[in-house]
């Protein structure tokens, strides 16, 4: 019996094995490796060359002449590299992440600097490597939240001393399309997140330890992590709003998320098509190619599958997008919370079996804060998505107007705006907020 505790009160390990880390949580504890050592240094040159040639999109509105000899010399030598071995990276997760990063940001440039008329075809110098590190570390073969945020910083020039942990304020991010700020920020407001959240980890752990326990003691335990469960929750809430200090909207919009579009958040349904596929049999074609989306922070989902949010429930027989979103996720993590989801004492069973007032009371509290959480996110994608692209919008049925001598037949027709993950952006986003006001205990 006494074992049996001892087993469940341990549930959620602090756990190296889940690569989650007891200061850092899902973010890398040590600074990523900043490049791939010489025997890559073909894809970290290339990559470089993207960036300083600050490469235009292919379907930048008025992009000039210069600008897409400049993309199509890069994408010539793209095409030009040698498909260098990988197996070297193979037994090291850290330089596994580095090339998936490298990769992948190169991957973006190349598909996204294409003209709008071309197909995608990806070329096998960056395409076989991609997937093959992908295979590896189990994720897909395009940029994910982990390359952008979880293993994409260091520390701020002079920030780094002996016993240095990464915090909100003490990080930059290491790789980016634009080096604008406002990427940075995008990114960094993520990264933050993450760090403020680890806060979590450890009061849900000692809330599960104190459910196996589920006395008096226990309970009134319990209350005060929730209630400091949802103090934390409106941090994040805080940290989420404060992008706007320094990540302007239309420039997010219109230079900076046009990069990391996927193969279905693309407003075309182009088909991308990996190139010598056939000769590398050992190799999957590819299923799973949404863009990145912080929808994939395991932190999220860490915080929904302990308080109890469903979101399987409106779509019933199939993954949900959150499901579907874990498998973008580091492969530990996504075991992380399959464990979390295999808790034989779920909390909100447990509050509602406690029939005490004050324990419902303070898991509501923290229900409410993560449904605060998701009413600020749909202020953000509002700001950061819709307001753009009804001004993108706008602007195009105002030219086109102009040019056809003031008939007025509209160059498109409004079409719902989808995120980098690929969702109907407005509809979903309300969906997950109402799941969340739906587990409220009455
Ligand atoms: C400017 C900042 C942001 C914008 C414009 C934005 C936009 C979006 C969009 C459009 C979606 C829909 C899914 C998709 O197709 O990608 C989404 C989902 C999601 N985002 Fe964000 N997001 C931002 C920042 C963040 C941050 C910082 C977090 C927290 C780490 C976050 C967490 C999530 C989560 C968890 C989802 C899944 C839906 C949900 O749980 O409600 N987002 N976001």
């Amino acid at each position: 019996m006494t074992n049996t505790l001892e087993q469940l009160k341990s549930f959620i390990p602090v756990a190296p094995v889940f690569d989650v880390d007891q200061r850092t949580g899902f973010m890398a504890p040590e600074p990523p490796i900043p490049r791939l050592p010489d025997a890559w240094e073909a894809w970290e040159a290339t990559l470089d060359a993207a960036i300083e040639a600050k490469l235009r999109l292919g379907d930048k509105i008025g992009l000039m002449e210069s600008e897409a000899t400049v993309s199509r010399q890069w994408r010539h030598s793209v095409r030009e590299l040698p498909v260098l071995p990988t197996k070297g990276l193979h037994d090291s997760a850290v330089l596994l992440r580095r090339a998936h990063l490298v990769l992948a940001y190169t991957l973006h440039f190349y598909v996204q600097s294409l003209p709008p008329s071309e197909e995608v075809l990806i070329p096998e110098s960056i395409g076989v490597p991609l997937l093959e590190v992908s295979l590896k570390l189990d994720i897909p073969p395009l940029l994910t939240f982990s390359d952008t945020v979880l293993y994409n910083w260091d520390f701020r020039q002079g920030e780094k001393c002996e016993d240095s942990v990464p915090t909100p304020n003490n990080i930059r991010t290491q790789t980016m399309f634009t080096n604008l700020i406002d990427e940075e920020e995008f990114y960094l407001c993520s990264a933050r997140i993450e760090l403020r959240g680890v806060e979590i980890l450890e009061l849900m752990r000692v809330t599960m330890d104190e459910t196996f326990v589920g006395d008096a003691i226990a309970v009134s335990r319990i209350k005060e992590y929730l209630r400091t469960i949802a103090a934390v929750i409106g941090d994040l809430k805080e940290l989420l709003l404060s992008v706007k200090e320094a990540c302007d909207p239309d420039t997010y919009y219109n230079e900076v998320r046009p990069w990391f579009r996927g193969e279905d958040s693309a407003e075309t349904t182009k088909k991308w098509v990996f190139e010598g596929l056939d000769k590398h049999r050992h190799l999957r074609f590819p299923t799973e190619l949404s863009g990145p989306s912080a929808g994939q922070s395991s932190m999220v989902h860490v915080l929904d599958v302990f308080l109890g949010v469903d979101h399987q429930a409106t779509s019933p027989g199939r993954p949900s997008f959150m499901s579907h979103m874990q498998s973008y996720m580091p492969r530990n993590h996504r075991l992380f919370l399959v464990h979390l989801k295999a808790n034989p004492r779920p909390l909100r069973a447990f509050v509602v079996d406690a029939n005490d007032a004050e324990l419902l009371s303070a898991y509501n509290q923290a229900i409410m804060s993560l449904k605060e959480f998701r009413d600020a996110h749909m202020i953000i994608a509002t700001l950061y998505i819709l307001g753009p692209a009804r001004r993108v919008f706008k602007l195009a049925n105002d030219i086109t107007e102009g040019n056809s001598n003031g008939t007025s037949t509209p160059s498109t027709i409004w079409k719902p705006v989808k995120g980098t993950g690929g969702t109907e952006l407005v509809k979903f986003l309300k969906d997950t907020r109402t799941r969340t006001s739906d587990t409220l205990i009455p």
